[in-house]
C-alpha cells in the first residue's frame, strides 16, 4: 500500500507505538520483583527467557575470559568503536562554566545501570554505546542488565563490557531487569538512572518506574525514516531499510519520495533484497504491519513528513541532501547522504545509537555523555548583588502571601522594609 501525505498523515494519527494493554502485566512484574527479590528474577528467568540459571551476578573471571578468547579481528573492531566513541563524546561534553555569583556545577552519577537487550539479537554495540559515554562522563559504577540466555550469553556482549570496564553485569532482561536496578534485590543495587533501548516490556517498565529512578528515554523499537529522490541508489536505499526492520517485528520503516516511479522502484527491490536475508520471518512481519511508503508532492512535504514522524533515524538519500538539516527539527538523529548509512551510525561512527523512538524525538534526544551528567545551579551572591535584586524579590513575595519570604530578604537589606 502506497500513502500519499494526505493518507499518512490520516493513518498516523492513530499508530501508537507502545501497547499499553500490557501495563498491567509490567505493573505485577516490578511489584513481584519489589516483593520478591531474586528469588523473582530466578523465576522470570525460566518464565521469560527459559533460562535455568542459578547465579545473577556473571563473575568477572567469565567477562575477562570471554575478552581474552574473543576474535582478534572482533576485538580490533568493537576497540575502534569505542575509541571513536570516546573521541565524539569528548567533543560534546559539558563544561563547567566558571565559578561566579552565579553558575552550574557539574557532577557525573555515581551508579548507573545499564539495559542491553538480549532477546531477538544479541548487542554488544550496545554495551559501547552506552558505557563508553558514562566513562567520559566520568561515573563511577556501571551495572549491565542483559537478558539470560537457555545457553551462555553471548561472548561479545561480555568481551564489550570488559572492553568498557563495567563494574557488574546480571543476566536479567526485561521489565523485571527494569524493576531490580529501581529498587534493588539481595543481588542487585538500586542505581540512579537506567539507560538502554529495549523491547516493548522494557519500555513501558521504564515509563512506569520514572520517578523512583532516573531514566534517559523510551528507546523502544528501531526506526528509520529514508528520504530519496531519482537519484538514490534502490539497492542501498532496501538495504538498510531492512538493516532496521530486522531489529524487531514491531520495527517501523518509512519511505519518503516525490516520484512515483522512483517509489515504487525501491518498493520491488526491497522484495528482491528481502529474499536474500537471514532474520526474514522478522523482516516479513515488520514490512507488513510497519512499512509506510509516502508519495509527497515535493521537498517541503517531504520535511514536513519527516517531521511529523520524528523518527529515530531520519537517512537522506537526495542529491541536495544537506538542504535538508536545518529544516529538519525532529529527527534521533539524521544521516546525510549515501555514505552516511544508519548502520555506520549503529556500530563505529561515534554518536550513540541508543535513540528516542515512537515520536520522542519530538522532545527527547539521543543518548548522550551529558545524559551521564548531573548539573546544579550555584548562587553565591555579594551583598550588592542582593541588595539590587531583593527589592524585586520583596514585591512578588508579598503578592504570594508569603511572609516569611519577604521577610528572609527585607532583614538583609538592612531596614526592615
Ligand atoms: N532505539 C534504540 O536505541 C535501540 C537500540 C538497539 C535495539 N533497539 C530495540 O530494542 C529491542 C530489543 O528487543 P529484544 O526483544 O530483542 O530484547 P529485550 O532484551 O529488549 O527483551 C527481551 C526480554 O523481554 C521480556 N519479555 C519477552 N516476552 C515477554 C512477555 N510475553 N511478557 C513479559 N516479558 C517478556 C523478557 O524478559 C526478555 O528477557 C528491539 O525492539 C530493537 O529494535 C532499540
Ligand atoms: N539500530 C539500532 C537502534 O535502533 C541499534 C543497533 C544495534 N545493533 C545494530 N543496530
Ligand atoms: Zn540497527
Amino acid at each position: 500500500m502506497m500513502y500519499t501525505t494526505q493518507t499518512f498523515k490520516e493513518a498516523y494519527k492513530t499508530k501508537n507505538t507502545i501497547d499499553f494493554s500490557k501495563t498491567q502485566t509490567v505493573m505485577q512484574i516490578i511489584q513481584t520483583v519489589q516483593e520478591k527479590g531474586d528469588q523473582a528474577l530466578f523465576d522470570y528467568a525460566k518464565q521469560f527467557d527459559g533460562a535455568d540459571i542459578t547465579e545473577l551476578e556473571i563473575p568477572q573471571s567469565v567477562i575477562k575470559e570471554a575478552y581474552d578468547t574473543l576474535d582478534a579481528d572482533l576485538r580490533a573492531a568493537l576497540e575502534e568503536s569505542r575509541d571513536n566513541i570516546t573521541v565524539y563524546q569528548e567533543s560534546i561534553k559539558w563544561q563547567q562554566s566558571p565559578a561566579g555569583e552565579l553558575y552550574q556545577k557539574i557532577h557525573p552519577l555515581n551508579k548507573v545501570g545499564i539495559y542491553v537487550p538480549g532477546g531477538k539479537a544479541s548487542y554488544p554495540s550496545t554495551v559501547l554505546m552506552t558505557a563508553v559515554l558514562a566513562n567520559v562522563a566520568g561515573v563511577k559504577e556501571t551495572i549491565v542488565v542483559t537478558p539470560p540466555q537457555k545457553t551462555a550469553i553471548n561472548q561479545a556482549t561480555l568481551a564489550a563490557c570488559y572492553i568498557c570496564g563495567v563494574t557488574h553485569v546480571y543476566q536479567v532482561g526485561g521489565a523485571q531487569a527494569v524493576a531490580a536496578l529501581t529498587y534493588g534485590t539481595e543481588t542487585i543495587p538500586r542505581v540512579d538512572k537506567i539507560v538502554g533501548p529495549g523491547n516493548q516490556y522494557v519500555a513501558l517498565a521504564k515509563k512506569l518506574v520514572y520517578g523512583d529512578v532516573g531514566i534517559d528515554s523510551i528507546a523502544g523499537p528501531s526506526e528509520i525514516v529514508v528520504v530519496v529522490d531519482e537519484t538514490a541508489n534502490n539497492e542501498w536505499v532496501a538495504i538498510d531499510l531492512l538493516a532496521q526492520a530486522e531489529h524487531d517485528e514491531l520495527a517501523r520503516t518509512f519511505l519518503v519520495c516525490d516520484n512515483e516511479e522512483k517509489l515504487a522502484a525501491i518498493e520491488a527491490e526491497l522484495l528482491v533484497q528481502k529474499a536474500k536475508q537471514s532474520r526474514i520471518t522478522v523482516i516479513e512481519e515488520s514490512l507488513k504491519n510497519n512499512h509506510f511508503p509516502i508519495l509527497t508532492n515535493g521537498k517541503e512535504e517531504n520535511i514536513e513528513v519527516v517531521n511529523l514522524i520524528a523518527g529515530e533515524h531520519v537517512s537522506i538519500q537526495t542529491k541536495d541532501a544537506e538542504d535538508y538539516v536545518d529544516a529538519i527539527q525532529t529527527a534521533g538523529a539524521i544521516f546525510i547522504g549515501e555514505y552516511s548509512p544508519e548502520a555506520i551510525g549503529d556500530y563505529v561512527a561515534g554518536p550513540s545509537h541508543v535513540l528516542p523512538t515512537g515520536g520522542n524525538a519530538r522532545f527527547a534526544n539521543g543518548l548522550s555523555v551529558n545524559d551521564f551528567l548531573r548539573p546544579n545551579s550555584v548562587l553565591n551572591l555579594k551583598k550588592e548583588t542582593f541588595q539590587k535584586m531583593a527589592p524585586a524579590g520583596m514585591l512578588i513575595a508579598t503578592e504570594e502571601s508569603l511572609q516569611a519570604h519577604h521577610d528572609s530578604l527585607a532583614v538583609r537589606m538592612g531596614d526592615g522594609q
